[in-house]
């Protein structure tokens, strides 16, 4: 596949949020594109878009939208990928290829797939890329520069069509990997799904606290509650329905987070010292493992 130049004559993207629109600006940058269309429910959204000039033009018409698009990115959140492949798939044509950036995989693919007419083709991707912001502004170019695509393609997908959506995603300075959709739910519930959870409630147990506490929060807070509060600043909608639609595998993980949570809290009661310097040698070395896996 080639290194530079067009790789698909127009690209259609539906939903032009954070994801969305630093993809958008990826390939403009990196001339992918000849054309690049916006749709996205929300005309504010659509407007920055062109105004910001990643996007050639932008409707809220989706059928209109994809018309003539070789590739269509879908990039709304993660519960609503089927609505939008429904509403926009009967003006797809003949042997375009559909992908989308959803941090879940399997119910996306199980939701956008139905609706897609026979000779187009599907190639679910996931960036583990991203901020707590959202929407058009928040995006640029460089978000996936070094980090990590998944793709989970289904078994039989077109591979030229997998081919093609990987140079894409290389230009933008990802590393792909690919990986089975239930693997990648159960892999993600627990790099990311369950420490959005934790800073979701730790945040929110803080918020609970009596007000005379919450402002020594506020004013005190050293550097582990701000991570928090960072994460637990990310997009509401987005991650209702990240743990809405990746149900299972969050819920298995959560129940062995709760019965670690248990150990610890016996092990802080009965003064087992012992037992909490294990733990924390053995996550100490975690850190230092993956710092050196990210130098190497
Ligand atoms: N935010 C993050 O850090 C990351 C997000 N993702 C995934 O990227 C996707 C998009 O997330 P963000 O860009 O962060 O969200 P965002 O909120 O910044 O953008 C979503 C966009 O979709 C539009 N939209 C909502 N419903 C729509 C519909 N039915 N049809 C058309 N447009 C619609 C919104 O108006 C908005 O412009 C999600 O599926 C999320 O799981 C993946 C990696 C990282
Ligand atoms: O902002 C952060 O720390 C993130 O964790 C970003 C992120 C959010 C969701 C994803 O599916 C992938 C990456």
């Amino acid at each position: 596949m080639s290194k530079d130049g067009i790789l698909f004559d127009r690209v259609t993207f539906i939903g032009i949020g954070l994801i969305g629109s630093s993809l958008a600006r990826s390939v403009k940058k990196t001339g992918s594109a000849a054309h690049i269309t916006v749709c996205d429910i929300n005309q504010a959204h659509r407007d920055k878009a062109v105004e910001l000039g990643f996007a050639d033009d932008a409707s809220g018409d989706f059928i209109a939208a994809v018309k003539d698009a070789d590739l269509v990115v879908i990039c709304t959140p993660p519960g609503v990928c089927g609505d939008a492949a429904a509403a926009f798939a009967p003006g797809l044509k003949e042997g375009a290829i559909v992908t989308d950036v959803g941090s879940v995989k399997q119910s996306i693919i199980h939701d956008v797939s139905q609706h897609l007419p026979d000779g187009v083709h599907f190639v679910p991707a996931h960036p583990i890329a991203g901020t707590e912001h959202s929407g058009p502004e928040a995006g640029f170019a460089e978000l996936f520069d070094g980090r990590w695509l998944i793709l989970t393609p289904p078994a039989g997908t077109d591979e030229t069509a997998i081919a093609k959506v990987r140079t894409l995603w290389e230009r933008a300075g990802s590393q792909i990997e690919i990986m089975d959709a239930q693997h990648h739910d159960m892999v993600l519930a627990i790099t990311s799904h369950l420490p959005h959870l934790i800073a979701y409630t730790i945040v929110g147990t803080a918020d609970d606290l009596g007000e005379h506490l919450k402002q020594e929060v506020i004013k005190f807070s050293a550097s582990g509650f701000r991570d928090f509060t960072r994460i637990a600043a990310s997009d509401p909608v987005m991650w209702r329905d990240v743990f809405l639609n990746n149900k299972e595998a969050v819920l298995e993980i959560l129940q062995r987070f709760s019965e670690d949570l248990t150990f610890l809290q016996r092990a802080i009661r009965w003064g087992e010292g012992d037992k909490l310097e294990e733990l924390f040698s053995r996550t100490r070395k975690i850190r230092r493992e993956i710092i050196e896996a990210k130098q190497a």
